[in-house]
């Protein structure tokens, strides 16, 4: 595959999970994968910087706010860190800081707690509002569920405006308390206290959040417009006299030596405190000198997280059992003689995948090499081989899915054996919340509680049966009622003229977001065409990849999703484009492509880019030799040097807008090189 295809995959890969992770609070895959897919993206960008896309998301900051909250702009943009995870990284960053700064650093070391980044805005001493870290620019409202953490004092003795930044985290105790009632509840662990405080924090419903035991630590001192400080840790305390929870334990240090064995001390006695923490964070002090060295799109250039070591401890494999998470991945868990590590008592570990058990050569009795990292969830590291005894016994990844029997497959290129059967009951749940989910039919009224009930009675065992579902069916249910009854049979009749994307997006083919599931539509514009597709038709297609067309592929060999399909059609669910009066305008930008950069002085980039889209053109982010033309605002920065490097037009906004009156291609061709 080209270095651009592979790029392009990659983004979207990205993103995919970028979404998961950040958005749904249910990442799909471990950490470490995640990591890789972003080091390779880096290390292509690197390699081929023409390439680099200014959306990469490898310049940008977490996930993009969801709109069911209110969206609010941040007033000082907040970033993430970058990392370090040796010595060495952390003499790096020292010296870059030296250099830029001159001899004379000193330096604040915290914890770095895991938990979700929250901005709070005082005034006139009282909290106004708070929003979660979105894209790092636009967040979301969430001032109403940050009310429930005690920890956040509504009332201040300051009475200017300041904004501070903090981290809402649940304890250990908490954390682990929740998993064993979901264990309980046959429901999905939480992979981390992150993910638990972020979906806590992220409810609809502030009283929901008020269950949770949330507590939060400040960090930093964002914004104070009555008071100047000096350094960081004076901040600190000030902020501690204010009533905040701040972060504790965090101390000032003026050589990297030192900090060294402090990070040293904590790395072996992090069990000993309540909450987790998955590093240490290091910042410069001085204020001045921050502002001085200032910041990348990402993450300041005056801080840097220390990311712990993992925990190790040797102990027995016992057994290995699998199990089917709520996506369809099958996981192979190590069953383990129970061991104290990092604090608990471990007696399961992941191993991840078929290729980590092949390439560890796990087998079952043997002695193994057991370790805690900032996922808590334990890993097996390695097999002692001088412990065998011969009793091993070799594992086989399950050939069929253990809880609906469907064959299992695995994509290319992809580590993970799954079930993709749309209506195994290990993931149907899940499935139909996300069928019904905003960003895909957008049934009014069909959430996660009358779809979990709807499911208890029978009354559906699959997308479809939504469709076949009576309104004395409904009525009878627990807190509905007749007017409810009618008014969710309504809105799902209503989704059933929805666009083809919706569909698509609702069947949750993996690795198909919104984004993918919309290029599909336009592309094939009719639901049988995309079930016939080719592998190699959808490689072809902008943004997708090998792996991406694997999953489609894989989707719709299997017979059970065929037959749910069909129950869809049957029910008369619309599988087809739905072309809008934009058949009428002229496809004068048809096989063009075009690049958007800079902000236009009236139109939105989304608005310009429909526009384009509407007309036949293709709205490309990266110029290249291929592309018609540049429409550039301000600060269009990179891609207007290389568009003039490559002899390619740019143009502004008051020319685009002529361009659009024009009725032919062959106008538009005239008109640009004039
Ligand atoms: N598994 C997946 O699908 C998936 C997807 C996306 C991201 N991720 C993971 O998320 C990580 C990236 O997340 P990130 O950008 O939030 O970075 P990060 O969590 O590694 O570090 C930045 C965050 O640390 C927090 N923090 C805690 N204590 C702090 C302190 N004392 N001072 C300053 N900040 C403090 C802040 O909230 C800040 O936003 C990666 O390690 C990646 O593996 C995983
Ligand atoms: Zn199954």
């Amino acid at each position: 595959m080209s270095a651009q295809k592979r790029i392009e995959e990659l983004i979207s890969l990205i993103n995919y999970h970028n979404e998961k992770y950040y958005n749904q609070d249910s990442p799909e895959i471990e950490d470490f994968e995640y990591d890789n897919l972003m080091k390779e993206l880096i290390k292509l960008e690197e390699e081929n910087p023409e390439l680099k896309r200014n959306d990469s998301p490898s310049n940008r900051v977490g996930g993009k706010p969801l709109d069911k909250f209110e969206q609010v702009v941040h007033k000082i943009p907040m970033l993430s860190l970058s990392n370090a995870y040796s010595w060495e990284d952390l003499k790096d960053f020292d010296s870059r800081v030296r250099e830029a700064v001159g001899a004379d650093v000193e330096y604040v070391v915290e914890f770095k707690i895991d938990g979700l980044s929250v901005g709070l805005n005082y005034n006139n001493g009282i909290f106004e509002s708070g929003a979660t870290r979105g894209n790092g620019i636009v967040g979301e409202n969430i001032t109403k569920n940050l009310m429930t953490i005690k920890n956040i004092p509504l009332n201040i003795d300051e009475k200017g405006e300041l904004t501070v930044r903090g981290e809402v985290y649940i304890s250990k105790k908490d954390f682990e308390e929740i998993n064993k009632i979901q264990e309980e509840q046959d429901q999905p662990l939480y992979a981390n206290p992150r993910n638990l405080a972020a979906g806590s924090l992220r409810q609809l419903d502030s009283k929901l959040t008020a269950k949770r035991p949330l507590d939060i630590f400040i960090f930093n001192l964002e914004d104070i417009n009555s008071k100047q400080f000096k350094t960081h840790s004076e901040s600190l305390e000030y902020l501690k006299q204010q009533g905040f929870h701040v972060s504790p334990e965090f101390k000032v240090f003026k050589t990297m030596d030192e900090i060294i064995e402090y990070i040293k001390y904590w790395t072996e006695h992090r069990e000993d405190l309540g909450f987790g923490i998955d590093g240490m964070v290091i910042k410069v002090n001085n204020l001045a000198q921050r502002e001085q060295m200032g910041y990348t799109a990402k993450s300041p250039r005056w801080a840097i997280a220390y990311k712990f070591p993992a925990e190790r401890k040797e102990t027995k494999l016992l057994d290995i059992v699998v199990e089917v998470g709520r996506t369809g991945t099958i996981t192979p868990t190590a069953v383990l003689e129970p061991i104290r590590l990092a604090g608990t008592t471990v007696s399961r570990a992941t191993l991840h995948n078929e290729d980590y058990i092949n390439e560890k050569d796990i087998k079952i009795n043997d002695t193994v090499l057991v370790q805690k990292a900032g996922d808590i969830i334990p890993q097996v590291v390695e097999v002692i081989k001088e412990k065998r005894t011969g009793e091993e016994i070799e594992f086989k990844m399950p050939e069929e899915c253990p809880v609906c029997g469907e064959p299992t497959v695995r994509l290319e290129g992809e580590a993970a054996v799954k079930c993709i059967n749309i209506s195994c009951p290990a993931q149907i749940r899940r499935g139909i919340i996300h069928f019904a989910s905003r960003e895909a039919m957008d049934i009014d009224g069909l959430g996660e509680s009358i779809i979990t009930l709807l499911l208890k009675q029978d009354l559906i065992k699959d997308i479809s049966d939504l469709y076949y579902l009576k309104k004395e069916q409904i009525s009878v249910l627990e807190r509905m009622g007749d007017k409810s009854a009618t008014n969710l049979i309504n809105a799902i009749n209503k989704s059933k003229e929805n666009d083809l994307w919706r569909f698509i997006n609702g069947l949750g083919i993996k690795l198909i977001g919104t984004k993918a599931a919309k290029i599909l539509a336009s592309e094939f514009k009719d639901l049988d065409k995309l079930m016939n597709a080719t592998e190699q038709e959808l490689i072809n297609l902008e943004e997708f990849g090998q792996t991406m067309a694997d999953s489609v592929v894989e989707f719709f060999k299997e017979e059970k999703n065929i037959s749910v399909i069909e129950k869809l059609k049957e029910a008369g669910v619309n599988t087809k484009l739905i072309e809008s009066d934009d058949a009428d305008i002229p496809k004068i930008f048809e096989k063009m492509k075009i690049v958007l950069t800079g902000t236009l002085p009236t139109l939105k980039r989304n608005d310009a880019k429909e526009m384009i889209e509407k007309r036949g053109g293709k709205a490309t982010s990266s110029v290249s030799k291929s592309t018609s033309f540049v429409l550039a605002g301000e600060e269009a920065g990179s891609k207007l040097t290389k568009a003039n490097d490559l002899g390619i037009k740019v143009i502004d906004e008051e020319k685009f807008l002529q361009l659009i009156d024009l009725k032919t291609t062959d106008e538009v061709i005239n008109n640009l090189e004039n």
